[in-house]
């Protein structure tokens, strides 16, 4: 709805009256503007038509939305794991970069491992980043990748906890491609059956770590993207994600702004990447965000996402699915598969920036197709 506006304040958000704040960390001002994604509950999902209509109308709509994860045996799994990867994060990044750097598979082509930080170009300026990630990959720790990477020993000391996440975000990955199925009017198991646990995929869980950043000097720390795979299971405790609404959320006459994504305890945060839109013709969104310096007080820690990203199968092809739902047309000829597609655009945003002159960190930004 072209009058509708997408921005609401922390008091209005969703006529919140729990406390959803993280205890030990500063908080989310409340004087900011932060995004009305729809707050969905696992439990209610499981059971109730509305909760799932609700689903839909987001993943249509904004392509993101808050996943309540308490009451649920899943969700609380999830919530307890994700904060055992939160405890483990700082653990791990003290391994330092350069032991890390170790890690870093760009060089023979794959964007799992680590990537440094400042590595990439996230502005028309050409601008680096400001943030480290280390992607481990799901073939590799349930045993189904042929020549698996080296990882840091403290990821196997966590094996039963990586193993662990990766079937519960699987699980949680599999229920929601359900409804959106159902609603998609595809035959039975459709887009669960390009998913599948075993089979060959670039799913991959990420934790991110972005240090405070000079108050004189905050930039972007992670550039504006979509994510490229199916859906993505997202936790954080710090503001910094940002998203830029669609037009048609956007109040009639004003350009989108970018606008604050306020992490909630207890929930995650699901996105929809570019293989949704592309097996539905544009029904689905994958919508464009970033992040930023955590807004007031909270820019002074340091702030850490664990994420997970599902992908289709490495086989699969990125065409639009038929459905009576989805809209015919002709994108066949440019159809890939999902490998392929996955390791285009992670390479895009990964080139070799070491020692580049601004100009050419300028024509990077250019080629990775990010600037318009
Ligand atoms: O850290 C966040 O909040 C978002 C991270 C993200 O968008 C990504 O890794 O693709
Ligand atoms: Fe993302």
């Amino acid at each position: 709805m072209a009058t509708e506006t997408i921005t609401s304040t922390h008091a209005s958000l969703n006529h919140e009256s729990e406390d959803l704040s993280f205890p030990t960390l500063p908080p989310f001002p409340t004087n900011i503007p932060t995004a009305p994604l729809l707050r969905l509950s696992l439990s209610s999902l499981r059971s109730s038509p509305e909760e799932s209509n609700r689903l839909f109308t987001a993943s249509k709509e904004l392509g993101f939305f808050y996943l309540d994860l308490r009451k649920d045996p899943l969700g609380e799994e999830l919530i307890s794991q994700s904060s055992k990867f939160f405890e483990l994060a700082p653990r791990f990044y003290d391994l330092g970069r350069e032991e890390l750097s170790k890690y870093d598979y760009k060089n023979l082509g794959s964007y799992m491992g680590y990537k440094g930080f400042g590595s990439a170009v996230v502005d028309e300026k050409g601008n680096l980043d400001r943030n480290e990630f280390y992607n481990i990959p799901k073939d590799d720790f349930l045993g189904l990748s042929e020549r698996p990477f080296a990882h840091p020993d403290i990821l196997h000391q966590n094996t039963d906890l990586i193993k662990s996440y990766i079937h519960n975000s699987h699980a949680l990955v599999t229920l929601l491609l359900s409804h959106l199925n159902s609603h998609l009017e595809l035959p039975e198991g459709t887009l669960q059956s390009l998913h599948r646990l075993n089979a060959i995929s670039g799913d991959q869980i990420r934790m991110i770590k972005s240090p405070p950043q000079p108050a004189s000097d905050q930039r972007t720390a992670l550039g504006k993207h979509t994510d490229f795979g199916s859906l993505t299971i997202l936790f954080n405790r710090l503001g910094g994600l940002q998203i830029l609404p669609p037009p048609s959320l956007t109040p009639a006459g004003k350009e989108p702004q970018w606008t604050y994504v306020k992490p909630l305890r207890g929930h995650c945060i699901i996105n929809l990447g570019d293989a949704m839109t592309k097996f539905t013709g544009g029904v689905l969104r994958s919508n464009i965000h970033r992040v930023v310096s955590p807004p007031g007080e909270q820019a002074k820690e340091t702030r850490y996402s664990v994420v997970y990203f599902a992908r289709p199968e490495d086989e699969v092809i990125l065409r639009r699915l038929e459905s009576s739902v989805i809209p015919k047309g002709d994108n066949e000829g440019e159809a890939m598969n999902s490998k392929e597609w996955i390791k285009l655009q992670a390479m895009r945003l990964r080139k070799d920036t070491t020692e580049k002159s601004e100009e050419e960190r300028k024509r990077l930004w250019e080629e990775s197709g990010r600037g318009n």
